[in-house]
């Protein structure tokens, strides 16, 4: 967890699309969610998704990672078609996700936690741990403790941690494995302004070949850890630009900041 590469400059370390979705749409009964959804994320690509309550981009994500099935479109992960692949499927080309709520195991340590995400996704989890094997996933995961910047909590357990650490946390379990595109469900609610700084720094020291989407109310997060912005409303892609020309646009403050939204 040594290669950082400053959001702005990812598109250098990359090629080929992490993300391509057209035409998705997804049905409740007559209400559209998402509409016609077309949309690019490059490979190592930052990408933030913004919207009022309701403006569909939870369901984007749903439809992403398989949660959903889309009622129409395509969804192209790392160029294959993955419309109609489970979950699972995605998860193993390198599709993670980070959820709103926590997913944690209170009664184990941070260790603890990374160390069965690693095993979790490693080749050996069902044969008996050979001990370089077991050493080897002890130095990974240490390795994504220190990347979200709990090393000095390493052995505490997590019903001990505070709020912003639990979610510090989740993302080194997001870490586990190879992921190469991360969605993050709104990583900053709840944090106080101190963790939302350290929450940053976290994102903004992620390795340079792996994307991220996130979702994220606060706009001064959001604005700051992604190269695009693309915002949503009622189902439907509103705006897309870097996130200086989204913060500069004038429709973009009426409709959304000027709201209290953010
Ligand atoms: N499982 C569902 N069944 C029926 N309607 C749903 C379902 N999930 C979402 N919706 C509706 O789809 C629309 C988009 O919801 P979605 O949760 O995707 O928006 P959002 O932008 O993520 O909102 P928020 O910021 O509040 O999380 C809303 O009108 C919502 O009520």
């Amino acid at each position: 967890m040594t290669e950082t590469v400053p959001a702005g400059r990812l598109s250098s370390v990359s090629s080929g699309n992490a993300l391509e979705l057209r035409g998705v749409t997804k049905m409740f009964g007559a209400l559209a969610a998402i509409s016609d959804i077309t949309l690019t994320v490059r490979s190592g690509e930052r990408r933030a998704v913004l919207g009022s309550n309701g403006a569909g981009k939870t369901t984007l994500f749903n439809c992403v990672t398989g949660d959903f099935l889309p009622t129409g479109g395509t969804i192209r992960l790392f160029g294959e078609d993955v419309t109609r692949f489970p979950a699972y499927e995605r998860i193993r080309r390198g599709l993670r996700r980070t959820y709103q709520i926590s997913l944690l195991f209170n009664g184990l340590t941070v260790a603890d936690n990374v160390y069965l995400a690693c095993r979790g996704v490693s080749r050996g989890r069902f044969s008996f741990l050979r001990p370089r094997e077991s050493d080897a996933l002890i130095a990974r995961a240490d390795e994504l403790i220190a990347a979200v910047h709990l090393q000095d909590w390493r052995d505490i357990s997590v019903a001990n941690l505070s709020y912003g650490q639990q979610r510090q946390l989740e993302i080194a379990l997001a870490l586990a494995g190879a992921p190469r595109l991360i969605l993050f469900d709104e990583p900053a609610a709840g944090l106080s302004p101190t963790e939302r700084s350290e929450l940053i720094a976290i994102l903004q020291g992620l390795p340079g070949h792996i994307g991220y989407i996130i979702i994220e109310h606060d706009m001064d997060v959001a604005l700051r850890v992604a190269e695009s912005v693309t915002m949503m409303h009622n189902g439907t892609i509103f705006k897309e630009g870097t996130p200086e020309e989204i913060e500069n646009d004038q429709e973009v403050q009426e409709l959304y900041l000027g709201d209290g939204h953010a």
